[in-house]
């Protein structure tokens, strides 16, 4: 399986080539040059494997340069319900990632986030660790890895990387704007090969820093820099694999069909429900929910894409998804314009320069319909109102960045058709918002009790891309 760039101006390349080296040197985004289809056969036999068994027979059609014992080992080792340990009680933590039914057959959250640092991101960076790691040993190179956070990508990194042999971490999160746990998550972490910084800025600023190093060809090669944001296509790859495991527990056939809703911020989670999509996953719906940053559900509703600057993006009380330039909607984006690089750079050249693009007038627009997505919005109030209605109606208590995607799903859940919220975070991250609606805390894991008091090591700078560069430099040495 070959990579090709969405920016159409990069060399085609392997699996391992692109796990290392993140973001393409045309600055666009990798894509493997066509969507493995999935056969009914193979459907019918991957209803009955674990989540590891699916997670090879997945990924074993995008990865060709590694030895598939050798993958199907970092598979098993990745996907343990040693490891993904905090289902809720009576759901069945051996799954992985369990469906949780609130209107059993009908609705239910699709639990992503029970792995160690309780969000989504721990089921792709657990296994982002142990490929680096098994490529990094057998190539003998060394990484650096840049990376950009609102709050979860961080810890999932970091937790995932922390004292692996030839790795060190350098993670951008916006000064002030995460939840207290959140922060204390990566900024206890005393690790020596973990570096947090703090940019005065929002997570756009952030990320605008991880590619602005990325695209310094020179600096990137003498300092082997490497992402694990989903720019990083091993992310949206093994993100794809909870999309078939959740289909097969909500159905009984490979007949019937479900929707998929999914809070986002980035486009990098519900990327991977597209891709499962075009493989032939019969899903019915790709519903995406966005907080009071809205840029994508805009996007879906009048073929607008407005990136916002600082002053426009909100921050809110589901941070993760404050998010104003989503990196993976080029990707989708890719395929909607027929897969023409040449269009992407056209569109992306408005992007880059601060500005926005509009394709309701044309051919693409029409289009959009055939891709299956439709979209919503919540804010603060419905924020709070979806997490009591959780609790009160289900007994189910929910964290902020869930709660956009179930308000979104009673809104817009195609009829007769069983609806899977993804279930992002976990709400003993978000322990503010919690107490605000329902006046009791969230429960949390016994090894995070406290975590909030332990010393943090952190250092705060502008959003400047010498700055960091320079800060690299210190701690990498030549
Ligand atoms: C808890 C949570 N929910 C939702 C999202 C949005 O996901 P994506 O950026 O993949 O769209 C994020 C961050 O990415 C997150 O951390
Ligand atoms: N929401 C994320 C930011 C997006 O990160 P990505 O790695 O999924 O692109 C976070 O919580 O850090």
């Amino acid at each position: 399986m070959r990579y090709l760039s969405t920016r159409g101006n990069a060399p085609a390349q392997s699996f391992c080539d692109i796990l290392l080296g993140g973001l393409a040197p045309d600055g666009g985004l990798y894509l493997p040059e066509s969507y493995p289809q999935i056969t009914r056969a193979e459907l019918d036999a991957w209803r009955s494997l674990s989540y590891a068994e699916l997670a090879f027979a997945i990924l074993s059609k995008f990865v060709d340069d590694i030895p598939p014992a050798d993958l199907k080992a970092i598979c098993d080792k990745t996907y343990t319900a040693a490891v993904y340990c905090n289902a809720r009680p009576g759901d069945d933590a051996a799954e992985i990632t369990p469906v949780h039914w609130l209107e059993p057959g009908r609705l239910g959250l699709l639990e992503l986030s029970n792995g160690p640092t309780l969000a989504f991101k721990d089921m792709a960076m657990q296994l982002l660790g142990n490929l680096f790691e098994y490529v990094l040993e057998k190539r003998g190179e060394e990484i650096n890895i840049l990376g950009a956070t609102s709050g979860d990508t961080g810890s999932a990194a970091e937790y995932a990387m922390r004292g692996k042999h030839g790795v060190r971490v350098f993670m951008l999160s916006p000064h002030g704007r995460m939840s207290a746990f959140q922060r204390a998550q990566m900024y206890s972490l005393q690790d020596a090969n973990i570096y947090n910084i703090a940019v005065r800025g929002m997570f756009d600023e952030a990320q605008d820093i991880v590619k602005a190093v990325s695209n310094d060809h020179a600096f990137k090669a003498q300092y082997k820099i490497g992402a694990v944001n989903s720019i990083n296509w091993g992310r949206v790859a093994a993100q794809i694999v909870y999309y078939f495991k959740g289909y097969f527990a909500a159905t009984k056939s490979n007949d019937e069909q479900v929707a998929f809703c999914v809070p986002s911020g980035n486009f990098g989670n519900i990327c991977a429900g597209h891709i499962a999509r075009m493989m032939g996953l019969p899903v019915a719906k790709l519903i995406l929910a966005t907080n009071e940053n809205d840029v994508l559900d805009e996007f879906f509703r009048t073929g607008v894409y407005r990136p916002r600057g600082t002053a426009e993006t909100h921050t809110t009380s589901s941070p993760s998804m404050d998010i104003s330039k989503a990196s993976n909607f080029e990707r989708f984006v890719f395929d909607l314009v027929g897969r023409d690089g040449a269009k992407v750079r056209e569109l992306w050249a408005k992007v880059d320069a601060g500005t926005s693009f509009d394709i309701s007038a044309t051919p693409f627009f029409a289009k959009l319909s055939e891709f299956g997505f439709v979209s919503g919005r919540n804010d603060h109030a419905g924020r709070l109102a979806t997490i009591r209605l959780a609790w009160e109606k289900y007994r189910t208590m929910i964290d902020t960045h869930t709660a956009d995607g179930l308000k979104v799903a009673l809104e817009q859940a195609p009829a007769g058709v069983p609806t899977l919220v993804l279930e992002t975070a976990l709400p003993a991250k978000f322990e503010e918002t919690i107490r605000e609606a329902l006046n009791r805390a969230p429960e949390r894991p016994a090894k995070l009790e406290g975590i909030e008091a332990l010393p943090q090591r952190v250092e705060v700078m502008d959003p400047d891309v010498a700055a960091v560069k320079a800060f690299i430099v210190a701690h990498v040495g030549h």
